[in-house]
């Protein structure tokens, strides 16, 4: 941490941990659970995926602490371009879904979906080009294909002119691979980097190796603000910032990294607050004609009651913090 650590009794003593509910299934969740931390600086989210080990989770403990301790970064922008985020449901609720977000611009589709075939992907992504003609599109595999399904897949789906496919294959020469293969093929197809970032013990050897076009970045599991300002400094590649599936205060983190990155060549994957039914505060961080705004969110003291969860998930966030706190003291 580039920062003192605050006592963990006032961490605890300024928590709220919320669950919130989803309009529609995605990462296999249909709940979202957070721990909220007030600090002088403002409101900062600790919310790991629960099957995340605390020395995965701790990196983003880091970054909830940092968001409520630091002040935001100095902005270079006031608001973010972002994608609209379609999960991967049947080509008929395409409409339905994306008809929640206010005329994106871009489009962000999940496609290699446990259970499901190429022919739904192809029918979901045909069915947002023909609703969204002028949109970017970008289909994100979360690493569901090998190699082989990967090429053949995103030879077919290029059909629909994409901007970018991001991590369809897990690993970083996996990606390469992809990417060589699609060339040689005589298809340009961008790649972009996302588990292979967040999930590695160097989040800048994607860009050494050159294995992909772009790479995906996330506050939360990155370590926090500064530390993802400190990576994409290094990094050769173009960065996309995007959720971690986080509350309006955790993506308000997110919308002030966004603002201070130098560079900005690609929407963000920050409208995910449009999948949640219910969020923490009375005006949510939603986007506008495809723009986020960069402000700090401040949670609604009645929205905080109303979104606890029962005693023992609240129980298992506080133990969480406390094993991810000692993580951090021990650095
Ligand atoms: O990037 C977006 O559009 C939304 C965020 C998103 O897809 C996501 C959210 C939670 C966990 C993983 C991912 C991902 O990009 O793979
Ligand atoms: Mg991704």
């Amino acid at each position: 941490m580039s920062f003192e650590l605050p006592p963990l009794e006032e961490l605890l003593a300024h928590s709220h941990v919320v669950r919130l509910p989803m309009r529609v299934k995605f990462r296999g969740v249909t709940q979202r659970e957070a721990l909220l931390i007030e600090g002088p600086e403002g409101w900062g989210e600790f919310s790991a995926f629960t099957e995340y080990g605390a020395a995965e989770a701790a990196r983003w403990l880091a970054a909830g602490i940092e968001a409520a301790y630091q002040p935001f970064p100095e902005p270079l922008r006031t608001s973010i371009p972002v994608n609209a985020t379609l999960p991967a449901v049947a080509a008929k609720d395409v409409g339905a879904v994306l008809e929640r977000y206010d005329a994106p611009h871009t489009i962000k589709i999940k496609v290699a979906e446990q259970g499901q075939g190429l022919d739904e992907d192809l029918a979901r992504v045909a069915e947002t080009r023909r609703l969204y003609p002028q949109a970017a599109l970008r289909v994100d595999a979360n690493m569901g294909w090998d190699i082989t399904q990967a090429v053949s897949a995103l030879k077919a789906l290029s059909e629909y002119d994409l901007q970018y496919a991001e991590q369809p294959v897990p690993g970083i020469t996996g990606l390469a691979e992809v990417r060589e293969q699609l060339r040689n093929a005589g298809n340009p197809l961008k790649i972009a980097a996302d588990e292979a970032v967040r999930k590695h013990t160097d989040p800048l050897e994607v860009s050494r190796l050159g294995a992909a076009d772009l790479m995906v970045i996330k506050a939360q599991p990155l370590g926090g603000i500064s530390a993802v300002l400190d990576i994409a400094k290094h990094a050769e590649l173009d960065v996309v910032v995007s959720s971690a599936l986080d509350t309006s205060v955790g993506l308000a983190q997110a919308a002030a990294l966004a603002s201070a990155l130098p560079a900005l060549p690609y929407a963000c994957g920050l409208s995910t607050g449009t999948l949640f039914s219910e969020d923490v505060c009375a005006e949510p961080l939603l986007a506008t004609a495809g723009y986020l705004p960069v402000r700090r969110i401040e949670p609604d003291h009645q929205k905080l009651e109303s979104l606890r969860p029962e005693e023992a998930r609240v129980g298992w966030w506080r133990q969480r913090l406390e094993s991810c706190y000692a993580e951090l003291a021990r650095e």
